[in-house]
């Protein structure tokens, strides 16, 4: 069980020439996340939710504060484990297609993750991860700029699946994929819960997340407001505890972009 307890996150910034001052970005984020689970992080743009996948493998930017608790199996998962852990049994997919060494062509980088994650034979390991998102042949072979957008992000996920990494925190792995390569990503993020790993998916788009997710937890405004059950997107919401969990699920266009209530939409705001 991967689990996040309280955690809170300051940034220290200068506020003029000498005045220094902290900004709270993250407070009372809490969630925990199983085996053999999906569970999806669903929350608008700037909510934080990156800076909850950075904290959870340790690799925040250097000007920030960590406040809360980290747990895995019952241990706490400090600043040491979590350099132990990295990229081999704790796996990010970034968001940033900027990951990815622009001097060193795909295949080598997805072989050299499926290395450090402790396959016994990478390169075929890097052959069947790409091959499992359709890069095959000379597409797998391209350096990151004769890749297209879609390309460099089902190549950063074959890099976190090369080994065998039994937690995968996956930060908005299918933006800027068509749709039939979106739900390729999610489904294989789905096969790797199926097979036991813990799978977090952070994606600002609910309606993707519900296809493939056990349970969400709705992120806004730098917290976690509540985690539901995927069941629970139903109906009106009616099972939601949350104004802002119901009025994201609402706003969706197969529920008839049903307009928030004045209340919800204040709070949206
Ligand atoms: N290194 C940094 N220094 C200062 N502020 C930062 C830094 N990184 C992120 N932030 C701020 O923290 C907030 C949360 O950012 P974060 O990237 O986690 O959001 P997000 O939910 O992942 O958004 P998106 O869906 O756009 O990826 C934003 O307001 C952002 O400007
Ligand atoms: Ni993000």
């Amino acid at each position: 069980m991967l689990e996040i307890r309280q955690l809170a996150l300051d940034f220290l910034r200068y506020r003029g020439l000498w005045r220094r001052e902290t900004v709270t970005c993250l407070h009372n984020v809490s969630l925990t996340l199983a085996r053999g689970e999906l569970h999806a992080v669903v929350g608008a743009s700037g909510a934080g939710k990156s800076l909850m996948a950075q904290a959870l493998i340790g690799l925040l930017p250097g000007n920030t504060r960590r406040r809360g608790e980290l747990w895995l199996d019952g241990e706490p998962l400090d600043a040491a484990r979590q350099a132990a852990l990295r990229g081999k049994r704790l796996a990010l997919i970034p968001q940033s297609l900027a990951a990815l060494d622009p001097l060193v062509r795909s295949h080598r980088q997805v072989a050299w993750a499926a290395q450090r994650g402790g396959a016994a034979a990478p390169w075929a390991a890097a052959e069947r991860a790409m091959a499992q998102l359709g890069l095959v042949g000379d597409s797998a072979r391209r350096y990151p700029h004769q890749l297209s957008g879609g390309m460099a992000r089902r190549v950063l996920l074959a890099m976190a699946t090369a080994g065998d990494a039994e937690w995968l925190i996956a930060d908005e792995p299918s933006v800027g994929l068509d749709p039939q390569h979106r739900d390729g990503v999610l489904d294989q993020l789905r096969r790797l819960a199926d097979t036991g790993k813990g799978v977090l998916l952070i994606t600002h788009d609910l309606r993707h997340a519900l296809r493939v997710a056990d349970r969400v937890t709705v992120f806004h405004a730098g917290t976690t407001l509540e985690t539901a059950p995927a069941r629970a997107f139903h109906g009106r919401g009616e099972a939601l505890a949350s104004d802002y969990a119901r009025a994201l699920w609402r706003a969706l266009p197969d529920n008839d972009f049903a307009r928030p209530a004045a209340r919800e939409a204040a709070q949206l705001a």
